[in-house]
């Protein structure tokens, strides 16, 4: 069996101020997962903001540096103290995605140059190959390169341009995506779009992914996988079935407990003085 996604005693400590008034956030703490498995994987990182769930990402990225502790993929280390795997391996197996398409891409410069960018520059790909990995991925995606070429990124909604950058992410087959926040930009009614490609993209093209929300509604809907961090810590992991089904830590029942729900009664309370509704 592979193992998709394996942190080993992950540690992160940012040091802020100077050597003499020092604070230290301990963003990772002793963080270990372990994903085996021979089919692909939708794994879910939730908690509120501030628990560690970009750092993990950006961790596993290699943007930022373990304090100590590991981090493989793929069967591959990735990330620790000394870790340097080949640059153009590295993009090739796993590829990001961030919450706000509009900073991927600058405004100056047409999106289908960033297309052609990681096709020839990570895929290693050449002329028709190159284009022809590019029309396969927005094709996946639901566009065509008629839509894209010679569009900058402010032609596009903010739905659109993530299914670009989602596009671009495809471009080298990538074993693993790290989607952080994918959706949260993006406008209510659209989510569903973005959310439900990532369904099709782990059963018919195989990729894997790890999703990084706060939206435990999603998170339930896509995951195989669900761990839940709170200040830096693994407090649960499991199925998403067992997780979001039988929560076993009182955050994971809070974090639950707190999402809105249409079952919930409301039930309208007046008071001689003002009157109010309140829910139930
Ligand atoms: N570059 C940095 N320097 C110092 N502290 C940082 C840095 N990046 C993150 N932190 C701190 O590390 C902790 C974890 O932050 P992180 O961004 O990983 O959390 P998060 O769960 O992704 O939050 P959000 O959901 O708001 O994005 C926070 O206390 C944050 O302030």
């Amino acid at each position: 069996m592979a193992v998709i996604l394996r942190t080993e005693g992950l540690n992160k400590v940012y040091r802020l101020g100077s050597l003499t008034r020092n604070k230290q956030i301990r963003a990772l703490h002793d963080v270990n997962l372990n994903i085996e498995s021979d089919e692909p994987a939708i794994i879910s990182v939730v908690g509120e903001s501030g628990s560690g769930k970009t750092t993990l990402a950006k961790t596993l990225l290699r943007l930022v540096e373990p304090t100590s502790g590991r981090a493989i993929v793929y069967d591959k280390v990735v990330a620790g103290k000394g870790v340097r795997p080949n640059k153009r391996e590295f993009l090739r197996s796993i590829q990001p995605i961030f919450q706000n398409p509009f900073e991927a891409f600058s405004r100056y410069r047409p999106v289908d140059a960033y297309l052609h960018e990681t096709a020839t520059r990570v895929a290693g790909l050449k002329g028709e190959e190159a284009y022809g990995a590019i029309e396969t991925a927005l094709a996946s995606v639901g566009l065509e390169y008629a839509d894209v070429r010679g569009k900058y990124s402010n032609q596009f909604s903010g739905g659109e341009l993530q299914r670009v950058s989602i596009a671009r992410a495809l471009i080298p087959e990538p074993s693993l995506i790290i989607a952080d926040e994918p959706v949260s930009m993006i406008d209510a009614s659209r989510r569903m779009i973005i959310i439900n490609l990532f369904l099709k993209l782990k059963l018919e093209a195989k990729r894997s992914f790890l999703y990084i929300t706060h939206d435990l509604a999603t998170a339930y809907y896509i995951s195989d996988y669900v761990a839940v961090m709170n200040k830096g810590v693994i407090v649960e992991f499991g199925t998403a079935q067992s997780v979001m089904g039988n929560p076993q830590h009182d955050y994971t029942k809070l974090l639950l407990s707190s999402i809105p729900s249409t079952q919930k009664r409301w039930r309208p309370r007046v008071t001689p003085s003002s009157p109010s509704v309140v829910s139930a």
